[in-house]
């Protein structure tokens, strides 16, 4: 059985008067997900990647189609489906130790249980010794991984990413690619989660990726979906990364000029 399953799913946002016309978002996408695998989904800007990953979450419904998750279908947003946000969405009254224990303690998870589950989430993102720190007294790329350590510490089915380094600068991203590059890598189980990634970079999906799900411009369409077949941890430099990234670059491309043309 597939961690994620999309089946048929269309997603029209109702218009509200004459100027505001409904807008087809996606227009019948379906593919699967397996159990661990990490999959990002790419494509023009406003080609619905996040209205797909609020549809994951549960923050949005499908107009038509279905989404199932383990099996299950995807209703109102649940444990086991975290998100990490851009803005990595912190409480800035709690501590890192605390933001990380949050959602244990929402789920009544015993406090020995608690305080192991988050030592070792802590650990994994490089956390150690900045426990008792506040999220203002930390740098991006140490927040994105509060926030990392926070969606995988209720050990959820489906790890959902939006664009999670794209607030940093180019140097705390490319750090923050390479540790997660890593942590892919590591045989740690407890950081091995299925994981799906909206990015706009070509690069980054690239690095990370099991498989990228290429979506066309309005409406969102697969367009292709291209498995990564590279070892990790993965270098740029790569004849065959660069040659994946001329690739995802053209069908993309050819996405930007077809919009273009059709505007003219
Ligand atoms: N709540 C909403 N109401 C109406 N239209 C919406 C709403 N959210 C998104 N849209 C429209 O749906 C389309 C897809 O938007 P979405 O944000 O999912 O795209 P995206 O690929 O994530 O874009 P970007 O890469 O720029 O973040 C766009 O045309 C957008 O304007």
């Amino acid at each position: 059985m597939s961690a994620v399953s999309i089946q048929a799913v269309t997603k029209i946002y109702p218009g509200h008067g004459r100027r505001d016309a409904p807008v087809l978002a996606l227009d019948e996408v379906a593919f699967d997900i397996a159990d661990r695998e990490f999959c990002s989904i790419i494509g023009h800007s406003g080609c619905g990647k996040t209205t797909l990953l609020n549809m994951l979450a549960g923050f949005e419904q499908p107009t038509a189609g279905r989404i199932r998750v383990n099996g299950e279908a995807v209703g109102r947003p649940s444990w086991s489906r975290s998100m990490v946000f851009q803005d990595y969405a912190l409480f800035p009254w709690l501590t890192v130790r605390e933001n990380v224990s949050f959602g244990l303690e929402m789920k009544k998870v015993p406090p020995a249980e608690r305080r192991a589950i988050v030592a070792r989430q802590i650990r994994l993102v490089g956390l150690e010794g900045f426990e008792d720190r506040y999220p203002h007294q930390l740098s991006g790329g140490m927040k994105q991984r509060v926030s990392i350590a926070r969606a995988l510490s209720v050990d959820p089915h489906v790890l959902l990413m939006d664009e999670p380094f794209a607030a940093l600068d180019a140097q705390n991203r490319a750090l923050m690619q390479q540790e997660m590059g890593r942590l892919l890598a590591s045989a740690d189980s407890a950081a091995r989660k299925t994981m799906v990634l909206v990015t706009h970079s070509i690069e980054e999906a690239i690095l990370l990726s099991d498989r990228i799900v290429v979506l066309s411009s309005r409406p969102g369409r697969v367009k292709e979906i291209v498995t990564v077949d590279l070892p990790r941890p993965r270098d740029e430099d790569d004849p065959a990364f660069i040659a994946l990234r001329r690739h995802l670059r053209a069908l993309i491309n050819e996405d930007v000029s077809a919009s273009a043309t059709a505007a003219h």
